[in-house]
This record gives structure tokens, sequence and C-alpha cells, in this order.
């Protein structure tokens, strides 16, 4: 039997830097959500096999470095794995942690329990794992599942840069940032960017050093009335939060004509329980 396995995109609305550790792992504090568009991975039965396709398949290989393959092998499964790669790649929304979370999901479903430590596949697959909004800290193994968001139309532009995430934290110019203000259950959007407003990205000042193309998509994102534009993760890929579905759709239209991966969307529903 086939089972697709969605693997959505996360989105870090808000992320502060809070420390650091002896082994040079950084102290996060970060809201994150997941985004209704995102991967899929599909297992059929056979000896472990990867293959991609999709509009990023390009981007990546489908080697033993996989996630998708690392995952099931922490998970003791064998399967013939198809992703189909709609994120792009290294690009701050979680794809390849968002690949293996939802491999580990698909082997769970198979009866092959969830690892120990998902963590060793990246600091970002116990919070894929859940792919429910969440307050995140750590280094990203502590997850606090939170309330039903509110509905957020969204755009997500990427620019077509891929910036390694360990060139951006290594160019932070400080790493003892206040934690995020207490998180109170949001009504609407709007509670929800008047809060946001007061937090940041503290990864997005050095990405945009390496990458100032980031301060362009800001920018557009603005400048098409998204009432909060940010970066996500350790970039590029930004988002905004629009007044309404009509108006994230009107601005993808406008900002994709740039050239740029422009997609309009809104919440991930939370993945079926395991
Ligand atoms: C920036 C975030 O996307 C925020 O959600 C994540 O913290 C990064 O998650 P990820 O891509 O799954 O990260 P990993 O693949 O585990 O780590 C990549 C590199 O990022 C740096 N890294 C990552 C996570 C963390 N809490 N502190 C770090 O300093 C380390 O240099 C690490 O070698
Ligand atoms: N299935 C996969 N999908 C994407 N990247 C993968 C995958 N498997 C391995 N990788 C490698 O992992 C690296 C990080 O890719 P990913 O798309 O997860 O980055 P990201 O979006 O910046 O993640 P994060 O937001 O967690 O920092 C890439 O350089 C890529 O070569």
């Amino acid at each position: 039997m086939t089972s697709a396995e969605p693997a959505p995109a996360k989105l870090n609305l808000a992320l502060h830097v809070t420390g650091r550790r002896g082994d040079g792992y950084h102290l996060l504090d970060s809201l994150v959500v997941f985004a209704g568009v995102g991967d899929q991975v599909r297992l059929a039965p056979g000896p472990l096999s990867l293959r991609i396709e999709g509009p990023f398949a390009g981007g990546l290989a489908a080697d033993d470095d996989n996630l998708c393959l690392r995952a099931a092998r922490l998970a003791g499964g064998q399967a013939a794995i198809t992703l189909t790669k709609n994120l792009p790649v290294a690009s701050g929304i979680g794809g390849g942690s968002a690949d293996a979370a939802a491999v580990l999901r698909a082997f769970a479903r198979r009866g092959h329990p969830l690892p120990a430590d998902p963590q060793l596949l990246g600091a970002d697959v116990p919070v894929c794992l859940a792919s429910v909004p969440a307050r995140m800290s750590g280094i990203g193994e502590r997850v606090a599942p939170l309330p039903a968001m509110p509905a957020l139309p969204l755009v997500l532009i990427n620019p077509g840069v891929a910036i390694p995430t360990p060139q951006v934290f290594a160019a932070l110019a400080s790493r003892d940032n206040p934690p995020l203000p207490p998180l109170p259950a949001f009504a609407d959007a709007e509670a929800l960017v008047g809060w946001l407003a007061r937090t940041r990205n503290d990864l997005q000042p050095p990405a945009m050093a390496l990458a100032p193309i980031i301060g362009q998509v800001l920018a557009a994102l603005s400048g098409q009335g998204a009432r909060l534009a940010r970066m996500s993760g350790s970039g590029a890929t930004c988002f905004g939060i629009f007044a309404d579905a009509r108006a994230a759709e009107t601005a993808a239209a406008a900002l994709s004509r740039q050239g740029w991966w422009a997609v309009a969307t809104d919440l991930a529903p939370a993945p079926a329980p395991l």
C-alpha cells in the first residue's frame, strides 16, 4: 500500500537567539507555525530507495545523505520513497527537516516507533514532527504546542539565493538577546501581528548582510501591503502577513513577476494523529 505524508514548510514567525551552548549550537526562543505549502513523501513497499520529483528536484541529490534516507535508516524501515520537492532547498523553511519528519511519521504509521532522538537529523526535526503551531526553545529540542492560531493569509517569497545556516549563525553580532515576550492566546490575526511587531528574527540582520536581496524582498512585501514582513529561519525565504487571502494572492502574483518563488497560502492543517 502506498501512503502519502505531507511535509509542510516551517515558518519562524519570531526567532530570538538567547545564548550559545558550549558545543557552539545556539539557544533559541521561536514561535513556529506551518504553512499550507510543502513537500510530500510517499512510501511504497520495497527495499529502501529514494526518487525525487517536483519543481525543486534538481536542487538536491537522492544520495545516502538525503534526509529522507537518513530518516528511514533511523526509523529502521524499508520502503521505496518518492519525495515531491515543492520547496526551495536551503531556504529557511525547513524543507529537509520537514521531509525527514514526514518520513518518520510515515514509518510510525506502519508500526515503526518514532526514534528517541529525532534531532540527530537536524535541529528543526522535533518541531517538524509535531507540525503544529509551537513555541520552540533549547536548540530546537523543546517544543511546546500552542492553542489553535487564527487564519493567517501569507505570502512566501524566496529570491533563489541559498544561504548556508552555519554562516548566518556565525555572522551574528549578538548571541545573548532577550527571550520572546509572554505568549497570549491570539483571538485574531490582528492580535498576532501586534504581538509579532514586538519581536524579531535575530538571524535577519546577519542573513541580510550575506544576501542583501533579502532587504529587497522585505521591501517588496511591504510595498504590496503586507501588515508584517519578516525573514524565516536563517533565510532567505521571507513571509508577509496580509489582510485577507485575496490580498495575499494579488501580492504573490505581482511578486512572482520579479522571477521570485512566490506563494500565497495560509496555515497548514495538523497532520493526522499517529
Ligand atoms: C535556524 C533554524 O531553522 C530555526 O528554526 C534552525 O535552528 C536550524 O535548523 P536546521 O537547519 O535543522 O539545523 P541543523 O542542520 O541542525 O544545523 C545547521 C547548523 O546551524 C547551526 N545551528 C543550528 C541550530 C541551532 N539551534 N544553533 C546553531 O548554531 C549550527 O552551526 C549547525 O551546524
Ligand atoms: N530532503 C532534503 N530536502 C532539502 N534539503 C536536504 C534534504 N536532504 C538533505 N538536504 C540538505 O540539507 C541542507 C538544508 O536544507 P533545508 O532545505 O532543510 O534548509 P533550510 O530550509 O535552510 O532549513 P532550516 O530552516 O531548518 O535551516 C541542504 O543544503 C541540502 O543539501
